[in-house]
């Protein structure tokens, strides 16, 4: 556990696994913090260096008062990565963090190997969908989203009310700050990366749950079809979280490219 400010925020992050080897970022989700790559990366950490960190609002890291850009998110990346001496790694973003790796391979391709997007799209959403979420969420608390949050984040096997860990992530969800939530909220609604993303050319691995009710296969399909070269993958039972349903079919796709792509 570490914290370092870096781009006017406090970061907090973590480097774990094998120095020397090919690093690994992560980029997370809303509303979750980096804890949802943890049986991804105990799968991984034996071949390849990690960094993990939480994004503005989110964790342990600062919440600055909303709304943020995407460019705050990206900046904020760069900014760390500068700070941990990180040169060019494989970025792992999941959804939000799948943009923010978007937007940090077109800002500084010199951090950035190859991609490995998650559940994500070059566009999320509308506008009116996410001004109806920032709204109910500064009024009434993110626990009155929370139940469609998980319908599109989990497959209706994982939520039942036994499943301890369909608990945890709950909380973890409405323990978000509503500043760094409705932040981020704001900077996925204002964010259209079609054209900047059609222009990327590296190496790319989409990954998409096949019960995502977020970013359905569909747009993640669409946003691999944008970058030359770039493949598409559907993981099985698994909703938008597939490194928390299926974290071992997550990893080996992940350890899978990156040998294909990187030599160690
Ligand atoms: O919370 C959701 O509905 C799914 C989501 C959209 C952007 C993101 O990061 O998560």
């Amino acid at each position: 556990m570490a914290f370092a400010r870096v781009n006017g925020v406090v970061l907090h992050h973590e480097m774990r696994g094998a120095a020397g080897k090919p690093t690994l970022v992560f980029s997370n989700s809303l509303g979750t913090d980096f804890r949802i790559w943890n049986r991804v990366v105990e799968a991984l950490e034996d071949n390849y260096r990690i960094v993990l960190y939480d994004k503005r609002g989110h964790g342990l890291s600062e919440a600055t008062p909303q709304p943020y850009r995407l460019s705050d998110h990206v900046n904020d990346l760069a900014a760390l990565l500068d700070h941990l001496g990180i040169g060019a790694s494989v970025i792992v973003g999941l959804s939000v963090g799948g943009m923010i790796a978007q937007g940090l391979a077109t800002l500084r391709p010199d951090l950035v190997r190859a991609l490995v997007l998650c559940d994500t799209g070059h566009k999320i959403g509308d506008q009116a969908m996410w001004n109806q979420r920032i709204e109910t969420v500064n009024e009434k608390g993110i626990a009155a989203l929370a139940d469609g949050i998980m319908k599109r984040w989990f497959t209706p096997a994982y939520r039942a009310p036994d499943n301890p860990d369909f608990v945890g992530y709950v909380a973890m969800l409405t323990r978000t700050p509503v500043d760094g939530y409705a932040g981020t909220c704001a900077a996925v609604r204002d964010a259209d990366l079609t054209e900047s993303t059609r222009a990327l050319k590296l190496p790319t691995l989409c990954l998409c749950g096949d019960q995502d009710g977020a970013t359905p296969p569909a747009l993640v399909r669409e946003l691999a079809s944008l970058i030359e070269g770039a493949r598409c993958e559907i993981i099985e039972n698994a909703g938008h979280l597939p490194c928390i349903e299926q974290p071992l079919a997550t990893a080996k796709l992940i350890g899978g490219f990156v040998d294909q792509h990187i030599s160690r």
